[in-house]
Formats: C-alpha cells, sequence, structure tokens
C-alpha cells in the first residue's frame, strides 16, 4: 500500500482468495490488517507467475520459514532486470543460512538483492504514520532504487551495504522483545526493561563483531532502532509472546491467541547456534530459548540472569 501511495504501479500476491479479493476489490485486509483502508490503485492477485512477469522489482514480505519456497516459486517467473528486496526477517530455518545466502543461491550471480528492515509496524506504516527504515544491499545503485520507492511524505528509508548487519538486527530484534515481554509480563519494572534491552543490543553487537560485520549498522535502524521498537511497543507479536509467557501463559496458548508469525519461535534456535558456532555466550537469547522450548520457566530464567557472575560491561576489544 506504500509503493501504491507513492504512485507505483503495484501487484500483492497472497495465497488466499477471499483475502486477495478484499484486498483488490473492497481495498481491505480483513483478516491481517482490519478497519485500514488500502490504497484504492493497489492490485491483489492470487497468479504468483503473472504477477511476477510484469514486474520491475519484487518485494518479498513471507515470513522466514515461507522464504525459500517464495524464491523458488518466483525465480523462473523473474523478468531478467529486475532485482529482489525482502522486508522479512529471520533465518531459514534448519539451515541457520542468512536470507542473503539462499537469495543468492536460489537467484544465481548477478541479480540485485537487498534488505528493507527498521523499526516499522506494518499497521502504522499502513495508517501513513511517519517511519523510518533501512535498506541494505552491495548493490548501490539497487539500494537507492528500492529506498526511492518506499521513501515519502511520512517514510524514510535509509540507505547502506551492511546486508549480514541488517538481516542480523531484524533476526535478534524478535527474539530480544520476547526478553523483555517476559520480563514486563512478570511485571519486574522499567529498570529491568532497560537493562534487558542494553544487553540483548550488547549480545547483538558480539554476534555481529564474532560474524565479522559492522557494529554502526546495529546502532542503527537495523538494530537498535527496531529493538527499541520492538522490545517496547505491543503491536509487536514477538513482545506480546514474551508478555504471555512472563504471565504464565503456554507457548501453544499465546501463539494460538496471537494469531500471527511469531519469528522469535524458529529465530531462537539460529541465533544460537550461530552464538555456539563463534564460541559465544549469548544468556538472553539463550534464556528465551529455554523459556520458548518449555524447558525453563520464565522465574527460573531470571534467577539464572541473576546469578550471572560479574564482569566489565564490555570485554575488550569489542568495537575493535
Ligand atoms: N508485521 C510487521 O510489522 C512487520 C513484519 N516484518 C516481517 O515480515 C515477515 C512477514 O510478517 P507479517 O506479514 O507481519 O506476518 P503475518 O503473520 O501477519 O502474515 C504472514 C503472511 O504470509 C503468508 N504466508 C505464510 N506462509 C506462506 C507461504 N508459504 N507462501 C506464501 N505466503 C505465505 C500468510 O498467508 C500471510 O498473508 C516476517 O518475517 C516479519 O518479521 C517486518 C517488518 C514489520
Ligand atoms: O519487525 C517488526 C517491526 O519492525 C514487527 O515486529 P513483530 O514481528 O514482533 O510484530
Amino acid at each position: 500500500t506504500l509503493l501504491a501511495r507513492h504512485e507505483y504501479p503495484t501487484v500483492i500476491w497472497g495465497r488466499n482468495a477471499e483475502q486477495v479479493a478484499a484486498i483488490d476489490q473492497r481495498h481491505e485486509n480483513p483478516r491481517y490488517l482490519p478497519g485500514v483502508p488500502l490504497t484504492e490503485s493497489l492490485r491483489a492477485t492470487t497468479d504468483l507467475a503473472a504477477a511476477v512477469a510484469s514486474a520491475d522489482l519484487l518485494l518479498v514480505v513471507t515470513p522466514s520459514h515461507a522464504f525459500t519456497e517464495t524464491l523458488h516459486a518466483l525465480a523462473p517467473h523473474r523478468r531478467a532486470h529486475a532485482g529482489v528486496a525482502w522486508a522479512t526477517k529471520g533465518f531459514e530455518p534448519g539451515s541457520g543460512r542468512f536470507l542473503h545466502e539462499v537469495a543468492e543461491e536460489i537467484l544465481g550471480p548477478g541479480v540485485p538483492l537487498a534488505v528493507v528492515t527498521g523499526p516499522s509496524f506494518a499497521k502504522e506504516v499502513a495508517q501513513g504514520l511517519p517511519t523510518a527504515v533501512t535498506v541494505h544491499s552491495d548493490d548501490e545503485q539497487f539500494a537507492q532504487t528500492v529506498a526511492n520507492a518506499l521513501h515519502g511524505p511520512a517514510f524514510r528509508a535509509y540507505t547502506g551495504n551492511d546486508m549480514m548487519g541488517a538481516e542480523l538486527g531484524g533476526a535478534m530484534k524478535n527474539v530480544l522483545a520476547v526478553a523483555t515481554g517476559i520480563s514486563d509480563g512478570m511485571a519486574l519494572g522499567l529498570n529491568a526493561r532497560a537493562g534487558l534491552i542494553t544487553r540483548g543490543l550488547n549480545e547483538m553487537l558480539r554476534l555481529n563483531v564474532a560474524l565479522g560485520g559492522r557494529a554502526e549498522t546495529l546502532m542503527g535502524l537495523a538494530g537498535l532502532g527496531d529493538l527499541v521498537l520492538t522490545c517496547t511497543g505491543d503491536l509487536s507479536r514477538n513482545r506480546r509472546l514474551g508478555l504471555a509467557l512472563g504471565r504464565g501463559q503456554s507457548l501453544g496458548e499465546a501463539v494460538a491467541e496471537i494469531g500471527q508469525v511469531v519469528e522469535s519461535v524458529q529465530t531462537g534456535d539460529e541465533v544460537m547456534r550461530l552464538g555456539d558456532r563463534h564460541g559465544l555466550e549469548l544468556p538472553i537469547s539463550a534464556l528465551v530459548r529455554a523459556v520458548l522450548h518449555e524447558k525453563i520457566t520464565p522465574r527460573e530464567g531470571l534467577q539464572r540472569l541473576l546469578a550471572r557472575e560479574q564482569k566489565p560491561e564490555y570485554p575488550d576489544g569489542l568495537f575493535e
């Protein structure tokens, strides 16, 4: 709806014929954005091949568990010049690969790729409320093309060239939002919330450094920005999952009640796998995963965090 509002002829593809018809004809998405009017020029279709074959730019917005199959499905219909961007946050489940690695493998060399990320609740974007995101690509011109399409009177799109850092921030903030949600669900207070956000950022930074990434990406919209939004904003599904767990609900009940994708359920495993591979301790992410897998209760998780040994805030060399 943002792209259509910016007068780009835009087609959204979906699998569900009823939802697609509602978007195309009534300019509403009753299942996911009830009551939010969509741009009238936005078209919707269930025909993926036709939608892709007519597009100069592709923006993938499926959940991470559907990213690989969606790229396989669109690849044969892609126009040779059409670059591929995505707003999906997470890793490929099972392999733990970054999504740009998946895209490179499926689409082959020479296809412009970009990550769109940052603090952006879909509902607020659809409502036209001011939002800032960042678009990262190895191809500077493509990052600019995608950013130009998104940028408008109430939507700022910055650019960068660190796809790995941008993806890491977007994926990890979902796991860390569960931690602050749990803390708030247990009524542990505002000090605890701020401590968790900041030490969570430290986990992002340390993993990013271990992967050879650049700290500045995570100090910007892709990291800190999205971390603050998702850890504090009740529109976040990941935060709401944490709130429910902190109040004593089970994972199954909480996910069913939310009724939308909650990326942290998958991403927690992949973050820990990455951390283990690099010999890193990521205590907050580890506890979130343990609570999500119902191996420990939120209260046990809290006790474990508070019992950790005292240490310097920044181990030597974090930013070197
Ligand atoms: N909702 C938000 O505010 C934001 C979401 N994201 C990311 O965007 C991705 C999608 O999230 P949402 O749209 O919010 O999730 P959602 O749960 O609201 O909607 C998921 C959509 O994907 C479709 N879908 C699921 N599996 C599919 C498959 N195999 N093939 C095709 N379509 C499939 C569903 O039918 C549904 O339309 C996630 O990675 C999320 O982290 C990123 C920024 C903001
Ligand atoms: O990524 C998001 C906002 O930037 C949406 O967060 P949730 O998936 O937690 O709702």
